[in-house]
């Protein structure tokens, strides 16, 4: 009787085992027969634990048995064949179980801890990470990116484990044509590079810049779907000015003060030129310089190599579609955006690019003459670290001068030279303050209480400075002091005001999240050799098309972050129609320029969302190299 029962119970296993071997060979089956770019078979040349150590083609427990098989795999994992919403399942609960017991340190218990998780996640299997990073991104954005990733930044020297990316130095200089071949991969589709000299509004953190590099492009495979094998964040290492670092006898970059000059320019040209000479297709998004070179840099190679500038270009979409979204919030058409009264505080990288691309809106809008370029400038005050900028002043930043206050017309206005923030926003009354300016709590209580006189009826707050403690105010601050009737929106994420009856003060997230990721799948899609000012407008256009009028009214001006898939292929097909339309489109792969002319809007939608990478096993077959 017992041996009976023994033996019913092993056949049961077995029949499981069968059961289970038939599942993961239909799977197989299943993938074989599918061809989009996730399905199609991968090959690979190596086998055993080189697979299992090798983040792009592990997959852990879910190797079925003919494939543990197939690649000597057998016995080097646990017997039980899981399946990937089982693998995601099963990391999910230790995710949230570790959260609720891991602490690192009294400030944020568990963003760094979270973090690591996911990180020893991305090490192992990259997959299953952009599985969870994508099927949970509300939640996960803001450990992978702002704000978590400002910490990572500051704490990278301890956090460093597995090395990710690629890192030039000053000492490199004259190696770096040879250096980019060390880079396993022949596609390089986007780099995101960094000198650290200004990370979010944590100032220079050196070499520890890298992690800005990864987590923008975690959103870049998250959002836009680029294949995670063809990206690669790069860190150029030309020194650092943060002295606390230079002491730091566990700093992992170079100990030595940042180049500067020529020199400087030096490396940035050696880098560009080793990048594009490997992969002559590649995009590469400038982040997180000092805005001193931001713009020099982007001058510099705009024309000559496929590059945009995030800070400056990406954020001065967002904010337009923002700006254009406070216009409607007030019931009034777009078309009166010129007549806005904007107060900008922070006349650095962000703000000078914020400035120059509303100012072409407007004038766009009354005509696109010199004329109304010139009027457009009057509706623009500018605050920086000395105060209000005019034309008093002495040793102006040749990139704020076009903003700066005539000093007649200030006058009038009561103002001056250096005027205060709060000055300002009391004589001006502003529709709009946006905050770009990396001092959290420069929207003080005094500067908010002003805002109550603005004469818009419904004033709008951008608190765009990032991480969350650089944030110019927050919402509660906002709603509390200047009114329920505000728009408000930040640069990194903040949860909803409850303003009581059921009312909701909404909290946006105006980040260039929302248009960094498009315009770089959009770009690479339709095969332009650079981004014009077009395709960055028609990207921010699209952005502000998108949210409904309800949603307006309501006060929502952005899309919720869970929607950044959607939206990015929107944006991604802006851009690639404004390619097409201005002559730039060669086309990518096989489809050429002519094919690409020959679709229409609905089949362009669809060639983005075709070629957007998602998460899913390819089957792996062996082949001797
Ligand atoms: N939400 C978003 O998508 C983005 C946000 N940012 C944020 O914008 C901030 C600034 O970035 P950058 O322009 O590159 O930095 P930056 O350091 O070049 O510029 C900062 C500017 O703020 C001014 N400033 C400093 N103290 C001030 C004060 N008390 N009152 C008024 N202005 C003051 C400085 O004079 C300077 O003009 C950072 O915190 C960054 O995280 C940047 C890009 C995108
Ligand atoms: C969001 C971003 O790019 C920044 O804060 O620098
Ligand atoms: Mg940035």
């Amino acid at each position: 009787m017992t041996n009976f029962s023994h033996k019913l119970r092993l056949s049961s296993t077995l029949l499981r085992r069968l059961q289970q071997r038939v599942t993961a060979a239909n799977s197989d089956k299943f993938r074989s027969f599918t061809t989009t770019e996730g399905h199609r078979p991968t090959i690979v040349h190596k086998r055993s634990l080189d697979i299992l150590h090798d983040p792009w083609f592990n997959k852990g427990t879910a190797f079925s048995t003919t494939e543990r098989d197939r690649l000597n795999l057998r016995g080097l994992l646990p017997p039980n064949i899981m399946s990937p919403e089982q693998q995601v399942d099963r990391f999910m609960a230790d995710l949230k179980r570790l959260q609720v017991n891991a602490r690192d340190g009294p400030s944020d218990p568990n963003a760094l801890a979270k973090w690591r998780i996911l990180n020893r996640l991305h090490d192992r299997n990259e997959t299953m990470y952009y599985k969870v990073l994508i099927g949970n991104i509300e939640e996960y954005a803001p450990i992978v990116y702002t704000p978590t990733v400002g910490l990572v930044c500051q704490n990278y020297s301890g956090l460093f484990r597995r090395p990710r990316g690629m890192y030039f130095s000053a000492e490199d200089r004259g190696e770096m044509m040879s250096m980019v071949y060390n880079w396993p991969s022949d596609e390089v589709d986007m780099i995101v590079v960094t000198d650290g000299s200004r990370i979010l509004g944590l100032g220079d953190l050196g070499v520890q810049g890298i992690g800005i590099a990864i987590g923008k492009l975690d959103l870049y495979v998250a959002a836009a779907g680029i294949n995670p094998q063809r990206v690669l964040p790069v860190m150029i290492d030309v020194g650092t000015n943060n002295e606390k670092l230079l002491a730091d006898p566990l700093y992992l970059g170079l100990q030595q003060h940042r180049l500067e000059g020529d020199e400087y320019i030096a490396v940035i040209d050696e880098f560009m030129k080793a990048v594009f000479t490997r992969w002559p297709n590649v995009i590469v998004q400038f982040e997180d310089f000092q805005s001193k070179w931001a713009f020099k840099l982007l001058q510099r190679y705009r024309n000559t190599y496929r590059m945009f500038n995030d800070d400056v270009q990406g954020t001065a979409g967002v904010a337009i579609a923002g700006l254009l979204g406070a216009v409607r919030a007030q019931g009034r058409p777009m078309i009166d955006f010129p007549k806005m009264k904007i107060v900008v505080a922070g006349a650095g990288s962000a703000g000078i690019g914020v400035l120059n691309s509303a100012r072409k809106t407007m004038a766009r809008m009354l005509g696109n003459t010199e004329i109304a370029f010139e009027s457009a400038r009057s509706q623009f005050w500018v605050v920086d670290a000395h105060g209000l900028i005019t034309e008093a002043r002495e040793d102006i930043d040749p990139d704020a001068r076009p903003f700066a206050r005539k000093v007649k017309e200030i006058d009038r206005q009561g103002l001056r030279e250096g005027a205060s923030l709060v000055e300002v926003v009391r004589q001006v009354k502003p529709d709009v303050l946006l905050g770009l300016s990396a001092v959290g709590g420069l929207f003080s209580q005094e500067v908010l209480e002003a805002l109550k006189g603005s004469t818009s009826t419904r004033p709008a707050i951008f608190a765009m400075s990032n991480p969350t403690t650089n944030a110019e105010c927050t919402p509660e601050e906002a709603y509390s002091i200047v009114g329920d009737n505000i728009i408000f929106a930040s640069g990194s994420p903040f949860k909803n005001v409850d303003l009581g009856d059921g009312r909701i003060g909404h909290c946006n997230q105006g980040n260039n999240m929302y248009l960094f990721p498009g315009i770089g799948l959009g770009t690479l899609l339709s095969g332009s050799r650079n981004i014009s000012d077009g395709m960055l407008q028609a990207a921010a256009e699209c952005l502000a098309a998108y949210m409904t009028e309800e949603e307006v009214q309501n006060g929502i001006i952005y899309p919720p972050i869970s929607s950044i898939r959607d939206i990015t292929k929107e944006v991604a097909a802006a851009v690639i129609k404004e390619a097409r339309e201005e002559g730039l489109a060669e086309g990518y792969r096989e489809m050429d320029s002519r094919e690409l002319h020959k679709l229409n809007d609905e089949e362009i939608l669809k060639y983005v969302e075709d070629n957007m990478w998602s998460p899913e096993y390819p089957t792996l077959i062996y082949r001797e190299d």
